[in-house]
């Protein structure tokens, strides 16, 4: 049962666990439900037959009922909103944990706002439908089973006129569920990318009024709009016109009732008090079956909900041990990757980039030369070949172990909004406020952070929307010398720099690369001429490796591409 829980509503452990106990706890409250039913059946054995009890049975009946209603209502409280609470905090961290073990191209995959909406949204809405409607359903549908015993035991006829509108209202919804289904997936789908397109046009705002965009933005949007809410509109009808007509046919069962137990009273075959009896158990199915049919459509709802949530948990996570490295040469060999199958990006690469060296990628824009660099990081897992650090490939190394070993800065700066001082500390958790500064003033920081209103602890804004092209690069590169890890991997770090920055950076970055492997990219090609090893990447392939005055007689792309750097020095406006 548990295990048919997790795997169906892709709940954790104790989510299962408590689904268990809440169902049952229902089951045990719907059954002290009918107990003041018997009440009113007893009263009316007194008043109409005449069998005459002692008032004390009945206030003994009472607070039998009322005592068993407070615990098992605490019980089922407890167990169905308490725990739903506790698991959607569960669902959520599972979730969080799975998606921090995930390699990069799993997110340039699936746009962003489709997973925060999974998991604050879908997670809310599995939340509701556990809190709500699942043990409910299962609960009432144990309770359904015994009483329907009961009834057709105490008279099979009267039973099955009980039962049977009740089954019609169950097979009337459940041959709707795949509609259901697929209507709701509909508007899902439908929803997430109405989300994908409002987050582009909030993050591309600037180009948007730039380009005078912002009515064909606006009429996209509201087209959208009407195309989600046609789709949730057909979704709706169709619930409504099931439910209505599962709901009529349940009236089948209290009419059934009444004219059948009339005609059995009138023939002498039952007497009044089993008609009444048969009467307020047909009442009681009735309201319950009513409720969970919204129950069951609330389960439809969420199925979409629930696949994506698995799809998630299910996505192959990078593993790798806690390996120990010792020496930090990166051997590339027969490496081949694509971001997607029809498009081979690396075909075959193959280098090694040495400690105590400084390599260089070099080739024409879109070669693949940060493809490598991604790969070299773990950032995304390459398809065939090797790449060996310390003799070990990498994709044996757990992300913990590879990450503590390199520092990285990209030429897209990532920042949290938070203080500059905590920025810079993510680059090494648990740093000193002493060593973080050593750090700002490493990478030519210092002068823009005294001049921000709260100096260090200034926050600055979403993704560092505060600060300039270079200062975001100087604070990244700031988190790279506090790390000072073995392997330095620099994409374009001058890309956003001024002349007077970059050769403070310069100096600074002579100090930090010593006795490291350093892998960079530049397309200043001037700032690599130095570099121990340029590998030249061309159509996928390394086309020629060595020194810059070696390549400059030995390869053709090198050749060009510094001619093609050296005209365009040359350029003016
Ligand atoms: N996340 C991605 N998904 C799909 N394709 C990608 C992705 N990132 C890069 N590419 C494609 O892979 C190819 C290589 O890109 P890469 O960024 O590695 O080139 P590059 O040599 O570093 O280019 P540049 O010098 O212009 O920065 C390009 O054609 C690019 O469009």
């Amino acid at each position: 049962m548990k295990k048919l829980f997790r795997n169906r509503l892709a709940l954790t452990e104790q989510g299962a666990k408590d689904l268990v106990r809440s169902s049952i706890a229902t089951f045990f409250c719907y059954t002290m439900n009918m107990v003041p039913a018997m009440l009113l059946l007893l009263f009316f054995d007194q008043l109409v037959l005449g069998h005459t009890r002692s008032n004390g049975v009945y206030f003994a009946v009472s607070a039998v009922i009322l005592v068993g209603l407070y615990v098992l209502l605490s019980i089922e409280y407890n167990s169905l909103y308490n725990a739903t609470y506790r698991e959607s905090e569960h669902l959520r961290i599972d979730i969080a944990s799975t998606l921090s073990k995930l390699p990069l191209s799993y997110f340039s995959k699936h746009d962003l706002s489709d997973l925060a909406q999974t998991i604050m949204g879908d997670v809310a809405a599995i939340e509701h439908a556990l809190s709500h409607a699942i043990a409910k359903l299962i609960g009432f549908l144990a309770f359904f089973a015994v009483v329907s015993v009961l009834l057709l035991t105490g008279n099979v006829k009267l039973g099955a006129i009980v039962i049977l509108p009740i089954l019609l209202n169950f097979l009337l919804i459940l041959l709707s569920k795949r509609m259901q289904i697929k209507n709701q997936g509909k508007y899902y789908t439908k929803l997430r990318k109405n989300a994908e397109s409002f987050q582009e046009a909030i993050e591309l705002q600037q180009e948007i009024q730039s380009f005078g965009m912002a009515k064909e933005i606006k009429r996209k949007l509201y087209r959208e709009m009407e195309e989600s809410e046609t789709i949730h509109i057909r979704a709706e009808i169709l619930v409504g016109l099931t439910m209505n007509l599962a709901s009529i046919v349940l009236y089948l069962s209290l009419v059934g009732v009444i004219v059948l137990g009339s005609v059995m009273l009138f023939a002498g075959e039952m007497n009044l008090l089993y008609f009444i009896g048969y009467l307020l158990a047909a009442m009681k199915l009735k309201d319950g079956a009513e409720a969970i049919g919204q129950n069951m459509a609330e389960l439809f709802y969420i199925d979409s909900m629930i696949r994506r949530v698995k799809e998630i948990r299910q996505t192959p996570l990078q593993t790798g041990e806690e390996a120990s490295l010792e020496r930090f040469d990166i051997e590339l060999q027969d490496v081949r990757f694509s971001y997607d199958a029809d498009t081979p990006i690396l075909k075959g690469v193959s280098f090694t980039a040495k400690q105590n060296e400084v390599t260089a990628l070099v080739g024409k824009s879109g070669c693949g030369k940060t493809s490598i660099l991604r790969l070299m990081s773990r950032l995304y897992d390459y398809e065939e070949g090797s790449i060996r650090i310390s003799g070990k490939d990498i994709k044996a190394i757990s992300t913990k172990a590879l990450f503590d070993k390199v520092s990285i800065v990209f030429q897209d700066v990532t920042l949290f909004n938070t203080s500059v001082l905590e920025n810079i500390r993510i680059g090494k958790t648990g740093a000193s406020d002493e060593e973080v500064k050593r750090a700002a003033r490493l990478a030519n920081c210092e002068e823009f952070i005294s001049r921000l209103p709260e100096g260090y602890a200034t926050r600055i804004g979403e993704n560092g929307a505060t600060l300039s092209g270079g200062e975001r690069q100087r604070l990244s590169i700031a988190r790279a010398f506090l790390k000072d890890a073995p392997i330095v991997i620099l994409d374009e770090i001058a890309a956003a720099l001024d002349v007077d920055n970059e050769k403070k950076i310069q100096e600074s970055l002579n100090k930090l690369m010593k006795g490291k492997t350093v892998i960079i990219i530049s397309h200043r090609l001037k700032s690599i001429e130095n570099a121990n090893k340029i590998v030249v990447i061309e159509d996928g392939k390394v086309e020629a490796w060595g020194k810059h005055q070696e390549l400059l007689t030995s390869s053709k792309t090198y050749r060009g591409l510094v001619e093609s750097a050296q005209l365009a020095e040359a350029f003016v406006y």
